[in-house]
């Protein structure tokens, strides 16, 4: 956790992107704007990412969706900067970082986090461990969660069971050495690579990917289902009382099926 914060530290900076189409979910309300407890799915993502230690957010749109975002988050609670997106989720982190560099106050920032915006439910805990991460000299960090189905690998001749033990599923927010970060997206677009995370970018240039517990609090919103499984686990949570992001988060480690059924009175079966 950081201590003694004043005008002199560098501020914790998170990329927040929210550009995408939003094709998987469909429907015809933008997804990281439609309502999860009443509130934008982005504003919620932003509250989580203030309620770890985040100081200010840059937010990457879509073309033509700036003033619904600015309506959705005119409530935030920590200074909110808007960025136009690219044509994939790696166009729009580089547009992110590029906008800290050249913004003077930003640019004094050596912890940047990279977030969905439709990952609204990240625990305050893992926020603050992703940043403490990166404070105590890592330069790329991301929260990750075991593998809980039976994975199988399809190729040309039928498919094979492989061995999950040593899968982790890699989620956000992912916090990194801002200059280190916005280097390797720099030079990813000029070698014209590509990757699905941005841990994957600074490993690609060499630099060690540094792995802490994820939640699966933190759920990614792709599907319509997610959003309904996303409502179940808020309020959940609000049960569960809100007066520490990090004991809510851990209590929230114990949220199963069954129990988060117990607690909306459903007694766990349909
Ligand atoms: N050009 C893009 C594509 C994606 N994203 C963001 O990246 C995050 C993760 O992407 P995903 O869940 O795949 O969202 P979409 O790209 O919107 O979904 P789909 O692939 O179904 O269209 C989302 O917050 C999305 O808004 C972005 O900022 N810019
Ligand atoms: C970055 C990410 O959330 C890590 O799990 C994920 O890769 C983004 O989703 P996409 O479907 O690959 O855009």
């Amino acid at each position: 956790m950081r201590t003694m914060v004043d005008e002199h530290t560098p501020p914790v900076v998170a990329v927040v992107v929210a550009a995408g189409l939003g094709t998987r979910f469909g429907g015809p309300v933008p997804k990281q704007v439609t309502s999860l407890t009443g509130k934008a799915v982005v504003a919620v993502a932003v509250e989580s990412l203030a309620a770890g230690g985040c100081d200010e957010v840059v937010v990457v749109v879509k073309e033509g969706m700036h003033n619904h975002l600015q309506l959705a988050l005119a409530a935030s609670p920590i200074p909110v900067h808007f960025v136009t997106g690219g044509d994939t989720r790696q166009d729009s982190v580089r547009n992110g970082l590029r906008y800290i560099a050249d913004d003077e106050h930003l640019g004094r920032a050596t912890t940047v986090l990279i977030h969905d915006a439709v990952r609204p439910l990240v625990p305050a805990y893992i926020v603050e461990d992703v940043i403490d991460a990166v404070e105590a000299g890592a330069v790329a960090v991301t929260p990750v969660v075991e593998v809980t189905d039976t994975i199988r690998q399809i190729d040309g001749e039928g498919s094979r069971v492989i061995d999950r033990s040593a899968l982790r599923a890699v989620q956000t927010p992912q916090g990194f050495d801002r200059v280190v970060i916005t280097e390797c997206h720099e030079q990813l677009s000029r070698d014209g690579g590509t990757v699905t995370d941005d841990i994957s970018c600074c490993e690609r240039y060499g630099h060690r990917a540094t792995l802490v517990e994820g939640s699966r609090m933190a759920l990614k919103i792709t599907e319509p289902v997610d959003l309904d499984i996303a409502e179940v686990l808020a309020k959940a949570a609000a049960g569960a009382g809100h007066h520490s992001g990090r004991r809510v988060g851990r209590m929230l480690r114990a949220v199963t099926p069954s129990n988060v059924a117990d607690k909306l009175g459903h007694g766990g079966k349909e």
